[in-house]
Parts: structure tokens; C-alpha cells; sequence
């Protein structure tokens, strides 16, 4: 969501929680990550694709339109990953996803800065990871979360 609308605050208990996705590719070992624009919430932090569920739409749809959105790839949704609540309130549903490899991500400037494939291990170490991330990144390492190799 760009800076300057509206969007639900869990300081406003008034509203139900946000619900969001995130979807995770993995290929030889590393995760495609990218790096938020300057224009959203939590500007150039970096995160795996992902965004809010609209009504009406299910968990995968919103990870297949969010990969869209973000990255012009059209996907396959995997297995359900994890599932967290954030330190925003957020309700949080982390999808594995796959992509064709010969499809290049196209990022869409509003609102991705840029993206990198990284190991998890590089990924644990950047500073400006978004919070639920790295509790993410301690359960893959503790193999409490598999990711599945690319069919
Ligand atoms: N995209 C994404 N969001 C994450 C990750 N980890 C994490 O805690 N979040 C949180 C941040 C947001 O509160 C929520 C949804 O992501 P978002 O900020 O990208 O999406 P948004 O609400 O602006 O919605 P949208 O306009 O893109 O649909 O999930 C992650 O790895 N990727």
C-alpha cells in the first residue's frame, strides 16, 4: 500500500486483523528476496513477495496475484509454509511457490526497490530484514520448516 493512504493500524482495535501472504521460491538453495520500494510501508526493508489478502480471495489467489503484482512471474503455489502473526497485528500465511525458471522477474518500481537470490544464511544476516522474517529463517535452519525442491 503507498504512503499517504490509509491502511489498518493495529493500534485500531476496532477493525479485524490484517490478513497477508508471503511467498517463498526456493531454486538451488536460494530464496528469491526483494528489497521494498521507498514508497510503501517499511520502505527498502527486505522481505519475500507478498502483500494483503482482499476479501473474497483465498491464500493462494492472493499469492498468485501478489507475484503478479510485484514481480510479473505467474506461479505455482506449493505447500503452506508457516503461518505467524506480526509484531503490526498482522495474520500471516507463508506459502511455498514455484516459477518457470526461464521467467525472469520484472519488478513493478512502486513497489519493489529490486530483488536478489540469497541463501537462507545471507538472508539471516541483512539488517534491514522485516522482524518475522528472521524467526522465519531460524525454523528453516532448525528444520522445523522444509522447503521442497523445485519439481
Ligand atoms: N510482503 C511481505 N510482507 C511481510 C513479510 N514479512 C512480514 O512480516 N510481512 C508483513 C508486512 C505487512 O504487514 C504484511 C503484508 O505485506 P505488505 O506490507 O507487503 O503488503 P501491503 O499491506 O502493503 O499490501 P499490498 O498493498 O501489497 O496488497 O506482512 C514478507 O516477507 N513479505
Amino acid at each position: 500500500m503507498p504512503l499517504g493512504q490509509s491502511h489498518n493500524s493495529h493500534a485500531d482495535s476496532s477493525r479485524p486483523p490484517r490478513r497477508g501472504v508471503v511467498g517463498v521460491i526456493m531454486e538451488q538453495g536460494k530464496l528469491l528476496v526483494i528489497r521494498r520500494s521507498r514508497l510503501v510501508r517499511a520502505p527498502l526493508k527486505y522481505c519475500f513477495p507478498g502483500g494483503s489478502i482482499e476479501p473474497g480471495e483465498t491464500e493462494q489467489q492472493a499469492v498468485l496475484r501478489e507475484l503478479d503484482e510485484e514481480l510479473a512471474l505467474d506461479v505455482t503455489v506449493g505447500k503452506k509454509l508457516w503461518h505467524c502473526t506480526t509484531s503490526w497485528g498482522v495474520d500471516l500465511a507463508w506459502w511455498q511457490v514455484f516459477r518457470d525458471p526461464s521467467q525472469e522477474p520484472q519488478i513493478a518500481p512502486s513497489e519493489v526497490d529490486s530483488y536478489y537470490w540469497m541463501t537462507a544464511a545471507e538472508m539471516q544476516v541483512l539488517r534491514d530484514l522485516l522482524p518475522s522474517n528472521y524467526e522465519f529463517l531460524k525454523l528453516l535452519a532448525q528444520q522445523a520448516i522444509t522447503i521442497d525442491e523445485a519439481p
